[in-house]
Formats: structure tokens, C-alpha cells, sequence
């Protein structure tokens, strides 16, 4: 596998969570897959589980492991081509991308949409010169569309503790003060898509998902509606992602605390497990009450970042 960014990356789902379920009881015995391999994690942008998570992940693999904070003390980095670098712009991407190449085995990259350009935000103009000029296998620490190493942990979760075969798994979105990606719900989405559950996506009028991501779920504009007989709630605010409104791409369209989940939004569910992707805003998002409920799974989540890292850490070792 030489890069990670998309569900069909994985290849058989059912293959993957059965790894998965493997790798949790045996964590540490793939190590001979990464004596003496380095894993290079570059972020661009904040992070606390998926940084913790995923050098877990290499550790348990025996591999040795890099950070580099981007933005906290490397060359400030220009990443657009034809320009006179007379700025505060130190070094252009593609310098600063092979040479990181030289001193590792694996990428793992963070680079966050910048939502103001949904053309190169969509088009991962970023990442892909990762995997055109780093001479490495690349892997998402979530990029400017997708989550996949989030999404998969979501849906080890959701296998895990899915109360029938076939379990209905709503997609919420919730207000939020700041314009956020639309990374995480993409990938949750694809992933439920590929994934043996009941999609319904429910946010307001103008925040639709791209059609690539959606695919044929259910897109329910009545959140009470999408609620009910949910096993699975699963909130997430993002920004207006440009399909039914180009013009306002990346913008916050309404901050309506209706949409905060709240209990008597749970009430109308089928008791349903409460999940987030963390970090979350307690009093936006969701309410302390439903977030510290026993019905919520956002730490179990979290903790299957580990898993998730190593099954596609794993998977590109073995295949390096
Ligand atoms: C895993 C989630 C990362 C990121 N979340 C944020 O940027 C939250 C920032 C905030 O709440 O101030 C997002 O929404 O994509
Ligand atoms: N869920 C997630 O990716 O968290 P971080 O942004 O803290 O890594």
C-alpha cells in the first residue's frame, strides 16, 4: 500500500476490521516489520490524538519515529510554484520534500484545508506533492478532505459495539464558532458507505457533502427525523463545503444551537452510542450531559486511533 487517503485503500473492509481485532490483541508482535524503518509524522496543523496515536502505532511496529511541527521551527515553506520568493518565505516545498524523503522510510502527513480555494483544497494540491516528490509511501494524518486513519477508528468502534447486523448510524452536523474542515465528516461518510450500517446524514440547507463523499446515503434535512431509531449518533460541525452554495465555500452559514446535541435530542434514538472525533466544545457540539453520558463511546474512539495506525502502518511495511 503506498499511500492512505481513501476506505478502497484497504481493500476488503471485512479483511480489515478482522486485522484490526488481531492487532489489538497482539500489538506488539509485528515488530520485526520495523526494526530499523523511520516514520516521518509532519504536521502542519495542531494535533494531540492523532500525534499520540500514530507514534504509538510505529513504536508498537519497532519503528523509530520523527516529528516535525512544520510551522514550529523548520523553514517557513512556500508552497506555490512560479513565485519570487522575496517574502518571509525561507524554502519551497519542493526542496524541502525530497529532503525530508532522504530521512525516512513512511510519511504520515497533517495538512489542513485552507477554505478559501475549495479547487485546491479538493484537488489535495498539498499532499500530492508529498507523494509525487517525497519518493515515499504517504499516509493522511487528516489532509485538506480526508480522515481516513479517524474514520477507520470509527468504524472499528461502531463493529465493535453495534448492537445488530445492521445498525443505523446518523451523521449530525453541530454548530461551532470556528469554519472547520469538511476532513472528518467526508471520510466518516465514506467509510459508512463501504461499511455494512444504515447511512443518514442530517445537516442545514447549504452544508451538503461533495457527492464523492456522500455517495446514496440518506440526507435528512429534519434532524429530529434522522434521530430516530439511530443506534449510532455521530456529531461533527464542519464549514460549508461549496456544492449547493461555490460562492460560500468554507463559511460559517449558521451557528443554530438547535443542532447541539443535547438529551432529549438522544431521547429519540434507539438509546444510541454517542460519538465524536475529538477535540470537541462542550456547550456547541454537544452538550457535558450526553458527552459524559455511559452511552457515549469518544474515548473507546480515541483509543482505537492506535489500532487503526497500526493496521495501515503494518500494511505499508509489509509492503515496502
Ligand atoms: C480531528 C478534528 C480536527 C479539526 N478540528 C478542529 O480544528 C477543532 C478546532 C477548535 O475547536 O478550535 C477538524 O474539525 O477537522
Ligand atoms: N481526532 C483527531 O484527529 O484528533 P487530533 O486532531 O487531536 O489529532
Amino acid at each position: 500500500m503506498k499511500t492512505f487517503f481513501n476506505v478502497e485503500d484497504l481493500g476488503d473492509l471485512a479483511q480489515a476490521l478482522q486485522e484490526a481485532r488481531e492487532v489489538e490483541k497482539n500489538r506488539y508482535g509485528f515488530q520485526h516489520l520495523g526494526r530499523n524503518k523511520t516514520l516521518l509524522m509532519i504536521f502542519f496543523n495542531n494535533s494531540l490524538r492523532t500525534r499520540l496515536s500514530t507514534q504509538k502505532a510505529a513504536m508498537n511496529l519497532g519503528m523509530n519515529v520523527i516529528v516535525l511541527d512544520v510551522n514550529a521551527g523548520a523553514w517557513k515553506l512556500e508552497t506555490e510554484r512560479g513565485v519570487i520568493m522575496n517574502g518571509d518565505k525561507s524554502e519551497h516545498l519542493l526542496e524541502a520534500i525530497p529532503v525530508m524523503g532522504c530521512y525516512c522510510d513512511l510519511i504520515g502527513i497533517r495538512s489542513f484545508a485552507g477554505l478559501t480555494d475549495r479547487e485546491f483544497d479538493y484537488a489535495e494540491t498539498i499532499v500530492n506533492q508529498f507523494v509525487e516528490h517525497s519518493g515515499r509511501p504517504v499516509f493522511a494524518m487528516e489532509t485538506a478532505t480526508v480522515h481516513p486513519l479517524q474514520a477507520f477508528a470509527d468504524l472499528i468502534t461502531i463493529d465493535a459495539y453495534k448492537p445488530c447486523r445492521h445498525p443505523k448510524v446518523v451523521l449530525t452536523w453541530a454548530p461551532h464558532c470556528r469554519a472547520l474542515p469538511q476532513a472528518v465528516p467526508n471520510s466518516f461518510a465514506q467509510w459508512m458507505n463501504a461499511a455494512d450500517v444504515e447511512l443518514v446524514v442530517t445537516h442545514p440547507q447549504g452544508y451538503e457533502l461533495d457527492p464523492k463523499f456522500v455517495g446514496n446515503a440518506t440526507v435528512e434535512y429534519d434532524r429530529r427525523k434522522a434521530f430516530v431509531g439511530a443506534h449510532f449518533i455521530y456529531a461533527k460541525n464542519w464549514s460549508c463545503p461549496g456544492v449547493t452554495r461555490p460562492a460560500d465555500y468554507g463559511k460559517i452559514l449558521t451557528e443554530d444551537a438547535a443542532w447541539t446535541v443535547d438529551s432529549a435530542s438522544m431521547a429519540l434514538t434507539e438509546n444510541a452510542r454517542f460519538m465524536h472525533c475529538l477535540p470537541v466544545r462542550h456547550g456547541l457540539v454537544v452538550t457535558d450531559e450526553v458527552i459524559e453520558s455511559p452511552r457515549s463511546l469518544v474515548i473507546p474512539e480515541a483509543a482505537n486511533r492506535e489500532i487503526s495506525a497500526e493496521v495501515v502502518i503494518k500494511r505499508m511495511l509489509e509492503t515496502l
